[in-house]
């Protein structure tokens, strides 16, 4: 069967990893695997590019997407998605394996309901996606925001200032959750797990009066603006407070073992559900297990709230 292969949205760590499984894997059990240029943007141009086995040597490591990728608005209209169903024919191909987030998937599910056999890998740093535990990506940006919170922890305890330290997660705060805890942060605020801006402010203050050297606010971002609310908390508080944006640094780099590993397991995994003549789904990994739901179930559930929440307080 050709199977074409392709990366949207946001990227993220370990989406070559999964492209290189499912090619490798895919040629092995007798699959011609197609890679797709920038997403839905090279699905309607029809820019694809046979890959072979040594085109994957190397890119394990590399953050990224070697694809490339790409956000196009127009893919929600259907004119757009039967020229992408068309491309895919001529080329005879009719597997496709998308690996993005939440809005990937909706351009996946109208390409299923259009014909076309799909499956789709969780990429993206969000965590933000039903049926799966984690999303590939994920760990890696939570590495990165780790190693970038204890700098910014040595550099608060010598100034004995609070630092407020915003992270990227769109919806969901699970960056932000599993970064506080990883990291130690006082403080938390996601869009799962509100705070005034008062009650924060209070608890600071607390904590000066405690002689504490230092604190961390985690905060996801859209939540409020970090560099005034940190001018705020200087004034109200005497815990003297600066802000970091992290950025698009979430987004790089080489992906961790952990997503290595992720990536692995789900690029082939796609191949065995292809060869099962299951379509039509989005993978996951439930307690360890890879799974799969109906892509249309993934897109219109929510995660549960994050049972471990609580614990950011009972530690801090
Ligand atoms: N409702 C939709 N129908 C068809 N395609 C969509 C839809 N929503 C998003 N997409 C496509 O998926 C792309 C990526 O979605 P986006 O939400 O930006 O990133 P991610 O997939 O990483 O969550 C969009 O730019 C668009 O091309
Ligand atoms: O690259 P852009 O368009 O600025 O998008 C930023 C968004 O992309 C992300 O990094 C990843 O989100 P997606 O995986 O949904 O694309 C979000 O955390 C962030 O809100
Ligand atoms: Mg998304």
């Amino acid at each position: 069967m050709k199977i074409a292969i392709l990366t949207s949205g946001g990227d993220a760590p370990g989406m070559n990893v999964a492209i290189r499984a499912a090619v490798r894997y895919g040629i092995k059990k007798g699959h011609e695997i197609y890679g797709v240029y920038s997403g839905y943007v090279g699905l309607i141009k029809g820019d694809f590019v046979k890959l072979d086995h040594k085109r994957m040597s190397g890119i394990i490591s590399m953050g990224g997407t070697f694809l490339k990728t790409a956000r196009l608005e127009e893919f929600k209209d259907a004119k757009f998605q039967e020229k992408a169903v068309e491309n895919l024919k001529k080329k005879g191909i009719e597997g496709l394996i998308v690996i993005g987030g939440d809005g990937s998937y909706r351009g996946a599910l109208a390409l299923h309901n259009l014909g076309v056999k799909v499956v789709t890998i969780p990429g993206t740093i969000d965590n933000d996606i039903y049926g799966t535990d984690y999303t590939l990506g994920f760990h890696t940006a939570l590495d990165t925001i780790v190693s970038a919170m204890d700098k910014l922890r040595d550099t608060s305890v010598s100034h004995q200032r609070c630092s407020i330290i915003e992270v990227m997660g769109r919806n969901c705060g699970d960056l932000a959750l599993y970064a506080a805890i990883s990291g130690g942060a006082e403080i938390l605020v996601t869009p799962e797990h509100k705070l005034s801006k008062e009650d924060i402010i209070a608890s600071l203050t607390q904590y000066k009066k405690e002689d504490r050297t230092h604190a961390i606010v985690v905060v996801t971002e859209h939540q409020m603006d970090v560099f005034e609310f940190a001018k705020e908390i200087t004034e109200k508080s005497k815990f003297t407070s600066v802000a970091t944006i992290l950025g698009y640094v979430q987004r790089g780099g080489s992906p961790s073992a952990q997503d290595r590993i992720l990536g692995t397991r789900m690029g082939a995994y796609a191949i065995d559900l292809f060869d099962q003549k299951i379509s039509g789904v989005a993978i996951g990994i439930e307690n360890d297990r890879l799974v799969y739901l109906p892509i249309g179930v993934v897109i219109n559930n929510k995660r549960p709230v994050n049972p471990l929440y609580k614990l950011v307080t009972e530690v801090s």
